[in-house]
């Protein structure tokens, strides 16, 4: 399980995390919602310790991140992570040299299923196939948690669907996905968990499969109940 206990975050005056808490497990896909600017990209950074915190402290699997969490976890942001002018073989070559733990049967069967040829440069690829090479260069990684920068944004719906197959599959498996979304819109069937932020804080940490079955809401739904208050 990944733990954010209570993290605060300041650039200059502005304090963009201000005691941010939640939990994101094994096995489940868990979405950090808010606006433009709200700091979810700053929340992922913080989990990859990259970034420095004012305060709080994030466990992975119990204990706290660092050095030795790389080895579990893996970030895909939303830009491109490859030099943009190797094709998806060398980029695949380059994370075969990088990572012990890269996986290349899973590598073969994401290029299969995304329909991409090894032969392409980055640099020429659609965006959603940009997004698609970002997440089989992540997912073919043998890691425990995979956070996910905006995986859907921009993509036509098509490759949204096809990438949101992938999550449902076995080539995602037990691991704990984290991404972020400022449209929850499409993918909210997907979602094991949401978590709704807002001016720093999380609002509300919630189950969307038993806020379905118990109330009858959609994460849309509790969404406007909550910011609209
Ligand atoms: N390195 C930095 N220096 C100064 N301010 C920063 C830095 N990184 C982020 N910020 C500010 O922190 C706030 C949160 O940024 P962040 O990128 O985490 O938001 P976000 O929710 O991911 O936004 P988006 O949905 O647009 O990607 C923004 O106001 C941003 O301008």
């Amino acid at each position: 399980m990944i733990e954010v206990n209570d993290i605060k975050k300041k650039f200059g005056r502005k304090q963009v995390l201000n005691g941010v808490s939640f939990t994101a497990e094994k096995g489940k896909i868990t979405c950090i919602i808010g606006i433009n600017g709200v700091g979810k990209t700053t929340i992922m950074n913080a989990i990859m310790n990259l970034t420095p915190l004012n305060g709080g402290q994030i466990l992975m699997n119990g204990e706290s991140i660092g050095k030795q969490s790389y080895e579990q976890i893996t970030f895909i942001p939303d830009a491109i992570i490859m030099q943009p002018n190797m094709t998806i073989a060398e980029s695949m070559q380059f994370m075969t040299d990088f990572y012990d733990s890269w996986n290349q049967e899973r590598a073969t069967e994401l290029l299969d299923f995304f329909k991409l040829q090894e032969s392409e440069k980055i640099n020429n690829l659609s965006k959603g196939n940009r997004a698609k090479v970002n997440l089989l260069l992540g997912l073919a990684l043998d890691v425990d948690y995979l956070l996910m920068d905006e995986p859907f944004s921009g993509i036509d719906i098509f490759s949204r669907e096809q990438i949101a197959e992938v999550f449902t599959s076995h080539l995602v498996e037990d691991r704990g996905v984290i991404i972020t979304t400022h449209e929850i819109n499409d993918i909210e069937h997907l979602i094991d968990k949401a978590v709704l932020l807002d001016e720093g804080k999380v609002l509300t940490e919630f189950n969307s499969e038993e806020v379905r079955e118990t109330e009858g809401k959609s994460v849309v739904d509790v969404m406007r109940e909550v910011y609209q208050q």
